[in-house]
């Protein structure tokens, strides 16, 4: 049996950023607008904390501003929507991320909804969703957008291919298999109800690890030469896949760290600088 190949994320992540700290400095020297961030995070999960603070940095490299929001844990759903409202509707924000999870106390989807949809560069609102749902322009879910994106580089062709998606979460599961389906792949949805998750599992071309369970799927799962994406992020930096058995059937597979992560950050920058970009043509058209 040969060992699948990597799909390294961080390669093209980094073009992707290089594209658009290129793009941002462009924008700043023609308008003189910087492009803008908001970072959003209610409570000090340590998880949440170093993801905020690895998509600030990325921002600095990139030539995009940050704006932080550090929200006590107490905050509640009214508090975090009059922040996003406020965010929504100050021009020199051009987009705006809630670090998810925001706390059990919070009705996260109002959260979203109170994000101006020209500013949802995390790509979480509902028009967000319609749009990616359709596969018409719009913000994509940065990581769902940054696994397409992972697909393409790799040549992987979705067209009629079982891709089958384990997890329905509104950020990650649920996204990835829409724009999978407008790729026009077969998908199916598995979940914690999902009866026989491995036979399932054994259907797919392209198999989507999205649920956030360390090591839930392994190699006897995996249909031989089947393409892997391990969208899991669990603590230690361990995926969903258990990786030494499940490179052994695969024919491509992602590395945690070092696959779907970069994309995902290299995706919200791209989107931020877009979303600035609108906002200046606006500017000028005005
Ligand atoms: N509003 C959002 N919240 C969350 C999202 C999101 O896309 N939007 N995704 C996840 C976590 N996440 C970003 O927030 C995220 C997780 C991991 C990485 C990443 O690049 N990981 C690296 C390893 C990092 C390390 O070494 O510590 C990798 O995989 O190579 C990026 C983003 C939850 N919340």
């Amino acid at each position: 049996m040969t060992q699948a190949r990597l799909m390294d994320g961080t390669a093209p992540a980094r073009r992707i950023v290089e594209d658009t700290a290129r793009r941002a400095a462009d924008l700043t020297a023609r308008t003189g607008v910087v492009p803008c961030l908001a970072t959003v995070l209610v409570g000090e999960d340590p998880a949440s904390v170093t993801y905020v603070r690895m998509k600030q940095n990325r921002c600095r490299k990139a030539g995009i501003t940050s704006r932080h929001v550090a929200l006590p844990a107490s905050t509640s759903t009214a508090e975090l929507v009059g922040t996003l409202r406020e965010l929504s509707a100050d021009p020199t924000v051009h987009g705006i991320l809630l670090q998810h999870p925001v706390g059990d106390h919070v009705d996260e989807r109002a959260a979203f909804e109170a994000i101006a949809p020209e500013k949802d560069v995390d790509g979480v609102t509902f028009a967000s969703f319609a749009t990616m749902s359709f596969g018409l322009p719009g913000f994509v879910s940065c990581t769902p957008g940054g696994i397409l994106r992972l697909l393409d580089e790799y040549g992987v062709e979705l067209a009629g291919k079982r891709a089958v998606v384990v997890g329905r979460s509104a950020i990650l599961g649920k996204p990835v298999g829409m724009l999978l389906l407008a790729r026009d792949a077969t998908v199916t949805y598995c979940h914690s109800r999902t009866r026989d998750l491995s036979a399932a599992v054994r259907e797919a071309d392209i198999v989507v690890a999205a649920v956030g369970r360390p090591r839930l799927l392994r190699g006897q799962d995996i249909k031989p030469g089947a393409v892997v994406i391990d969208a899991g992020y669990n603590a230690g930096n361990v995926g969903d896949v258990d990786f030494d058995s499940a490179v052994e059937r695969a024919s491509l597979i992602t590395p945690v760290p070092g696959g779907v992560g970069p994309m995902t950050i290299a995706t919200l920058l791209e989107q931020t600088v877009t979303a600035a970009e609108a906002a200046a043509g606006r500017l000028a058209a005005a």
